[in-house]
């Protein structure tokens, strides 16, 4: 099948940025406040409105328009290789805001190898995920999916960005207290990727009621302490957030990053040596 197919997918929208949390003010992440824990059962606190990119695919004809009432189509040029499958059409009710493919990155521009705003996986990742977003949505979650399978061209496109000293265009949203030509050996960013091997998954949780994300204590990509498991930077909430996201995942078979609460890889992945480099479309 050498042609296109497009699917109408929902714009959640929210331009935002920050998660309430680092951003300009941002050098001192930590400043969060610390408040009682909520009981499991109690809703999560969300973050403010999110993203620039932000879409829900939804294959229902009938799916509702966003607030603004728009709805985009997605062309999928479905050239996958054998093994893979695109992620929203395994788990339509996620939310996907693709952050390479838009500009609200830390690099700040639409990466190489991102030619639609799609996530895809392994189909056993993407099976397991599924998993995952069912059992959460018992307690009112949903899964939100930042980037999933990254082309290894765009690894070396952090790699070179990662040198070029003058570049430091998003350095206050995402970096503001790391010196970017140290982001790969403060583990940020690695240059032998999981996310290329096709069943690693950067992604929060959503509340399903409201649309909107759950407060994780620091944005998606801030690459600093407080994004770690275990730091002492963010408030009770937050971290009991993180603790739902993380239990969820480990349950379904997904292996946490310490140094950063969105980072999940399968346990069992099926190409655990195999690094793959085609384009996502
Ligand atoms: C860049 C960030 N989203 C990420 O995925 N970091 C890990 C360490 C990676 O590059 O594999
Ligand atoms: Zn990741």
């Amino acid at each position: 099948n050498s042609g296109t197919e497009s699917r109408d997918l929902q714009s959640l929208s929210p331009p935002q940025a920050k998660s309430g949390q680092p951003g300009p003010a941002a050098s001192a992440p930590g400043a969060t406040q610390q408040k009682p824990p909520v009981p499991s059962q109690q809703p999560l606190p969300s973050t403010k409105p999110a993203a620039k990119l932000s879409l829900t695919a939804s294959p229902e004809p009938s799916a509702k328009p966003n607030v603004k009432g728009e709805k985009q189509t997605v062309e999928r040029k479905r050239k996958l290789p054998a093994g893979f499958l695109y992620l929203d059409e395994v788990i339509p009710n996620a939310q996907y805001e693709i952050r390479y493919y838009g500009e609200f990155n830390f690099i700040g521009k639409r990466l190489n190898g991102y030619n639609a705003p799609l996530a895809v996986m392994t189909e056993q990742a993407a099976g397991a995920l599924n998993g995952v977003h069912k059992s959460l949505s018992a307690k009112g979650y949903g899964l939100k999916i930042f980037d999933a399978y990254r082309p290894v061209k765009t690894v070396k496109q952090f790699v070179a960005w990662s040198k070029d000293e003058g570049d430091t265009k998003m350095k206050q949203e995402f970096y503001p207290e790391v010196d970017k030509s140290k982001t790969f050996k403060l583990g940020y960013i690695s240059s032998r990727s999981g996310h290329s091997r096709g069943s690693t998954v950067d992604l929060t949780l959503y509340h399903l009621a409201t649309g909107k994300e759950v407060d994780m204590g620091s944005p998606f990509d801030f690459f600093g302490d407080i994004s770690s498991h275990g730091t002492k930077k963010i408030s009770k909430e937050q971290a009991l957030a993180r603790s739902v996201l993380k239990r969820a995942m480990e349950q379904g078979g997904f292996k946490p990053y310490s140094k950063e609460w969105w980072h999940y890889t399968m346990e069992k992945e099926p190409y655990p040596k195999r690094y793959f480099d085609f384009n996502i479309e």
